[in-house]
C-alpha cells in the first residue's frame, strides 16, 4: 500500500479544498509544517499539494532530483487562455523553456551583470531625487526606477518622462496579473474544470472567456512593442548595449523566426518576472529601517567611514561595507519576498523516506518557515542583522544566507538573482547614503506608527 505524507484530513471528494487559503497561504503551511512535519500533503479533486518544509528536503528533491520536480502545473486560465505559457516562469518542462533558459543565463550570469553596472549606478541619482522631492509617493519611485533600469537593461529602452509607454503597458499587465488574474490564487473554476474552455464567450457565465480575450491581447502588447522597437533599432545599427542587442548581434545575419520568438518572450518573461520582488524587497526594506533607526544609524555609519559623504556608493564598495550586507540579509529574510516560491509540478511518480509522491502533484517550498528555522536564526521574527556577524562554521554561514532560499530552487531557480542582488543592494546602500528614512508624520506633527501586514497572493 502506497503511505501517502501526513497532512490535514480533507473532504472525502473535494479533498482540502476548504483547508486551503486564498492568502497568507505560507502562514498555514507554516502551522501544518509544526503538526505534521518536514512533508505536508493535501489534496484538491485528487491533485496533489505538497508542502516541503525543511531545506534539507528541498535541496534532497527539487535539487538532487530535480530532473522529475522541475515542471509548471498547467492553468488553463492563465496560461492557455491569457497565452501566459510563452512567459517562461510558466513555461512547461522542455525544449522551450531550456532554449529561453540559455537565452537569460548568457545575460544574467554573474560577470554578464557586470556590464550593467555603470547603468545601475546612474539610475540611482535621479532615483534618490525623486524620493527626496515626494517621499511618500515611494513606491511609485521604486517602480518607476525598477521599471526603468529593467527596460534599459533588457531593450536598451531609455525612459524619459514619467508616461512612458512601455512603462504604462507594464504597470496595466502587472496589475492585471496581480490584481485580477491571481487574485484567486490563479486557480480559476475552468483549471478545475477544464472542459469549460470550449463554451462559447457569449454564454452566460462565461464572463471569464471574454476577460481573458482582452488580457491576452494585453500580455501580448506587453511582449511585443517594447520588442517591436528594439527591432527597429536594428536596421540602423542605432542600439545600446542590452540583453536584446547582444544576443541579436551574436547570431549575425541569421536571427531566424524562432529565435526571435525566444528572444521576445525572454525579454518580456525578464521584465515582468523582476518588478514585483525587486519592489517588494526595496519596500521592506524601507520599513525596516522605519522601526529599526538604530540599525539605520549604525549602517549609515559604515558607509560615511567607507566612503566619505561626497558621493554614493558603487557596487565596487560591496565588500568594503560588511554591516550594510548584514542589513541586506537581514532584508531578505525578514519578511521574505517570496514566501512559498512559485509551484514546480511532479513529472514521475516518487517516493521519500517511505512516502508516497504522487505524479502531477504541486510542490511548494515553505521559503518562509525556512527562513524562520530556530536553529539557523534564533528569535526568527525579530529584525537582527546582528545575527550575520556571529562567527559560526562554514556550513552554517552558507545555509543561513537567504539568497539560498528566497530564488527558488534547483531547475527553475530565479535567473535574475544575480542582477536582482546587485540592484537591491545599490537601492538600500544609496538611500542610506543620501536619506534618513522615517516614519511619516500626522497633522500634528506626531509620527504615525506603520502598520505592518504583510498580504501577498498565494503565489508569493
Ligand atoms: C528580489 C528579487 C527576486 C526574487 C526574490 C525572485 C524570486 C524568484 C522565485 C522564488 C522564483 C521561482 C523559483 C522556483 O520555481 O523555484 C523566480 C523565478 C524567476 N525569476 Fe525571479 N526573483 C527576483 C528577481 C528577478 C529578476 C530581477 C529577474 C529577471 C531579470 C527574475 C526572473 C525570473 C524568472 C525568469 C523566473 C522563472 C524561472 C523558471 O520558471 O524557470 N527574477 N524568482
Amino acid at each position: 500500500t502506497r503511505i501517502y505524507p501526513p497532512g490535514p484530513r480533507g473532504l472525502p471528494l473535494a479533498g482540502n479544498v476548504l483547508d486551503i487559503p486564498m492568502t497568507q497561504m505560507w502562514l498555514a503551511a507554516t502551522k501544518w509544517a509544526k503538526e505534521f512535519g518536514n512533508v505536508v500533503y493535501l489534496h484538491v479533486f485528487g491533485l496533489g499539494i505538497i508542502f516541503l518544509n525543511d531545506s534539507e528536503t528541498v535541496f534532497e528533491l527539487m535539487d538532487k532530483r530535480g530532473a522529475i520536480y522541475s515542471d509548471r502545473p498547467h492553468l488553463v486560465m492563465l496560461s492557455e487562455l491569457c497565452g501566459a505559457e510563452n512567459i517562461l516562469a510558466f513555461t512547461h518542462y522542455g525544449d522551450q523553456l531550456r532554449r529561453g533558459h540559455k537565452l537569460m543565463h548568457e545575460a544574467l550570469h554573474p560577470i554578464a551583470i557586470k556590464t550593467y553596472q555603470p547603468l545601475l549606478e546612474m539610475e540611482s541619482l535621479p532615483f534618490l531625487r525623486r524620493l527626496l522631492s515626494k517621499p511618500s509617493a515611494y513606491m511609485d519611485h521604486i517602480r518607476r526606477y525598477s521599471g526603468t533600469l529593467t527596460l534599459n537593461v533588457i531593450y536598451g529602452h531609455q525612459v524619459t518622462s514619467d508616461d512612458d509607454e512601455f512603462l504604462t503597458i507594464a504597470e496595466e499587465c502587472g496589475d492585471l496579473f496581480a490584481n485580477h488574474l491571481t487574485a484567486g490564487g490563479g486557480v480559476w473554476m475552468v483549471d478545475v474544470f477544464p472542459f469549460l474552455k470550449h463554451i462559447p464567450a457569449w454564454f452566460p457565465g462565461a464572463g471569464f472567456k471574454r476577460k481573458a480575450v482582452v488580457w491576452k491581447a494585453k500580455f501580448e502588447e506587453f511582449a511585443e512593442k517594447p520588442f517591436a522597437s528594439f527591432k527597429s533599432k536594428t536596421e540602423t545599427g542605432d542600439w545600446p548595449p542590452c540583453f536584446c542587442s547582444t544576443l541579436w548581434q551574436r547570431e549575425g545575419q541569421t536571427v531566424n523566426p524562432q529565435m526571435e520568438f525566444d528572444l521576445k518572450w525572454a525579454a518580456n518573461t525578464m521584465y515582468s518576472g523582476s518588478l514585483d520582488p525587486t519592489i517588494t524587497v526595496v519596500s521592506q526594506f524601507i520599513l525596516a529601517m522605519v522601526l529599526h533607526p538604530e540599525v539605520q544609524i549604525k549602517a549609515q555609519e559604515e558607509i560615511d567611514s567607507v566612503i566619505g559623504t561626497e558621493r554614493l556608493p558603487n557596487l565596487d564598495d560591496r565588500p568594503f561595507l560588511p554591516y550594510t550586507e548584514c542589513v541586506m540579509n537581514e532584508c531578505l529574510r525578514w519578511t521574505s519576498p517570496s514566501a512559498v516560491g512559485l509551484p514546480h509540478r511532479l513529472m514521475e511518480d516518487d517516493v521519500y523516506k517511505g512516502m508516497f509522491l504522487p505524479k502531477g502533484s504541486l510542490m511548494f517550498a515553505n521559503i518562509w518557515a525556512m527562513l524562520r528555522d530556530e536553529f539557523l536564526f534564533p528569535n526568527p521574527n525579530t529584525f537582527d542583522p546582528d545575527r550575520y556577524q556571529e562567527k559560526v562554521d562554514e556550513e552554517t554561514e552558507r545555509k543561513r544566507d537567504p539568497r539560498g532560499y528566497v530564488f527558488g530552487f534547483g531547475r527553475r531557480r530565479c535567473p535574475g538573482m544575480h542582477l536582482a542582488d546587485s540592484t537591491i543592494w545599490l537601492l538600500m546602500a544609496s538611500m542610506l547614503a543620501a536619506l534618513d528614512l522615517r516614519k511619516a508624520k500626522d497633522e500634528n506633527g506626531n509620527e504615525i506608527e506603520p502598520v505592518v501586514r504583510i498580504n501577498n497572493s498565494v503565489l508569493t
